[in-house]
């Protein structure tokens, strides 16, 4: 694990994880207060990113102005060769659907639907003949993550559950980004820890670059890089120890 400074460029991971470029990047909350300063961040594609912080110091705020959730105003947030700050909101959402699996923390999952349904749901969004593909990859995932009785309605699940559901969703869609907000957050510590193992694992192995927002300092300790954050701005060497 290293500090975000001094990485080696690399525009993309084995199977094609996105760099970020983010430059000179200021969030305001509507009425003009400075929610969030990055100067700078360079990532390689397929890199981990850890985001840490105390409460209210802009870890969401980052994560979501990296999902292109909030227009980029000041600066610019490059994915790739795509540039978020240039993209309006339908383009942002494109791209999003695209190039960025989200691991959210209220999940947005379908109780009416099985886990199986919900994690095969980005095939609504693919051309026919992908639909299948990634089908497939879904129910795989789910049994990646040691998920059976998929059929069952996600309504019946435990927060557990529905958390490696969202996981299994964000993994099949084969999204070169992934971002994860607390995605241990309502588990135990076993569960946690099985949770980080297979969700670091996984990402490895597919070369996404992975950004998650963290309290939980064991899942921080597998990231490749860390971005500790306080009062919006980043928190630098000795002061981030
Ligand atoms: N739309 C908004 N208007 C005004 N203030 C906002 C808005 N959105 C976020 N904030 C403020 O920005 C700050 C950063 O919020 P953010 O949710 O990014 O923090 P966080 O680090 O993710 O916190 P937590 O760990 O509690 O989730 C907080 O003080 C929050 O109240």
């Amino acid at each position: 694990m290293a500090d975000t400074e001094g990485c080696a460029d690399r525009e993309a991971g084995p199977s094609g994880g996105l760099a970020l470029r983010v430059s000179g990047l200021t969030v305001r909350s509507p009425r003009g207060r400075v929610l969030l300063s990055l100067p700078s961040l360079e990532l390689p594609g397929g890199t981990l990113l850890g985001v840490r912080g105390p409460s209210g110091a802009g870890k969401s705020t980052l994560l979501h102005a990296l999902a292109g959730l909030s227009a980029v105003a000041e600066g610019t947030v490059r994915w790739g060769d795509t540039d978020l700050s240039r993209l309006d909101a339908e383009g942002r959402a494109r791209f999003r659907a695209d190039q960025i699996g989200m691991i959210f923390q209220d999940f947005l999952l379908f109780d009416e639907l099985s886990a199986q349904d919900n994690a095969a749901l980005p095939a609504l969004f693919r051309p026919r003949a992908e639909r299948a593909g990634l089908r497939a990859r879904a129910a795989a995932r789910l049994v990646g993550l040691g998920l059976s009785d998929t059929a069952r309605s996600v309504a019946s699940y435990s927060g557990g559950e529905r958390q490696r559901v969202a996981i299994a969703r964000a993994l099949a869609a084969g999204a070169p980004v992934l971002l994860a907000d607390e995605p241990t957050a309502s588990l135990d510590r076993a569960a946690a820890d099985r949770l980080i193992a297979d969700l670091t694992g996984m990402a490895r192995a597919a070369g996404t670059t992975l950004v998650a927002v963290s309290h939980d300092e064991r899942l921080i300790a597998r990231m490749d890089r860390v971005l500790t954050l306080a009062d919006g701005a980043p928190v630098t060497g000795a002061q981030a120890a």
